[in-house]
């Protein structure tokens, strides 16, 4: 585990500025997908919420070739460093339209997905009991904001016991028909950048939380910066991120934009010391 912090005298002073202003001004900004959920177990990838789906038995071996080629395709694209957010965005739509029109004609079930989730390899990050749990205790909103599946990641969190009445969640949504079958997604598709005011503006919960100006980020792409950029009048932000995927080459970048990279880190070790210093009494 490496925790890299390019102006630790700034991070310091976020920190303390965050426990001067109290519980009642603090939120948690969350991404889902290899960020709350871990990137790597037993040395290979972890699914995503998309994932999840993309390989269960509910989608014909057909569809999840297809599902597939997709991601190989678009993958590479979404990460390449050398290219523009304004040239990945189109690229991006294309991607999950194309997912969620294919995971659309296979007949998907909504009471199948608890089966579909327990059946995965998804796991949680170390230490997300403690995160969810002290969050809940302290009573701070923890909204997690997703380009992944909501039902899905719903229901991962529901299996792991720690969906609390303070998480709320921001996704991408199945539509089922009358007898619970998947038709389509529900509108607005959200994608890795575009998680931002464009698709916050209309969602009565994030308004609510303009009063909680202080903001810890987490996050594990150059998408998930701007997840709170519809909060007004932020004070403290403190800006998080799990560097995951081609270390070496988008280190600088992460270190120009998160506050804190956390490399090789499969644990919420670190957000959890944070949070206890903040949350606490001293
Ligand atoms: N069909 C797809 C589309 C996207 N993904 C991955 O899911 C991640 C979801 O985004 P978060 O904002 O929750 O991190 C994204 O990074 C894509 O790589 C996928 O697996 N399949």
């Amino acid at each position: 585990i490496t925790v890299r912090i390019k102006d630790p005298e700034r991070v310091a002073g976020i920190i303390r500025a965050m426990k001067e202003q109290g519980t009642h001004k603090l939120q948690v900004i969350s991404d889902f997908d290899m960020t709350l959920s871990r990137f790597g177990c037993n040395g290979r990838r972890c699914p995503t919420s998309h994932n999840i789906l993309d390989n269960s038995r509910v989608v014909s071996e057909e569809g999840r070739r297809q599902l597939k080629d997709l991601l190989h395709y678009y993958y590479p694209i979404e990460i390449d460093p050398k290219r523009t957010l304004e040239e990945k965005r189109p690229l991006m739509v294309e991607w999950w339209s194309k997912a969620h029109e294919l995971l659309s004609q296979q007949k998907i079930l909504k009471s199948d997905i608890p089966q579909i989730v327990r059946e995965s390899d998804v796991m949680l990050r170390d230490g997300f009991d403690e995160l969810f749990n002290r969050l809940h205790k302290y009573n701070v909103p923890l909204f997690i904001f997703s380009a992944g599946v909501g039902d899905i990641l719903e229901e991962i969190i529901r299996q792991a016991n720690v969906f609390h009445p303070n998480v709320n969640v921001v996704s991408n949504y199945m539509d089922f028909d009358d007898n619970g079958v998947l038709r389509r997604f529900k509108a607005p598709l959200i994608h890795t950048y575009n998680k931002n005011n464009s698709v916050l503006r209309d969602t009565e919960y994030f308004q609510q939380l303009s009063a909680r100006t202080s903001i810890i980020l987490l996050g594990d792409s150059m998408g998930d910066l701007t997840m709170a950029d519809g909060v007004p009048s932020v004070e403290n932000i403190l800006k998080i991120g799990f560097l995951n995927d081609k270390v070496e080459e988008q280190r600088e970048r992460y270190l120009d934009a998160y506050d804190v990279v956390l490399e090789s880190d499969e644990t919420l070790d670190v957000v959890n010391g944070i949070l206890r210093f903040v949350l606490t009494e001293t």
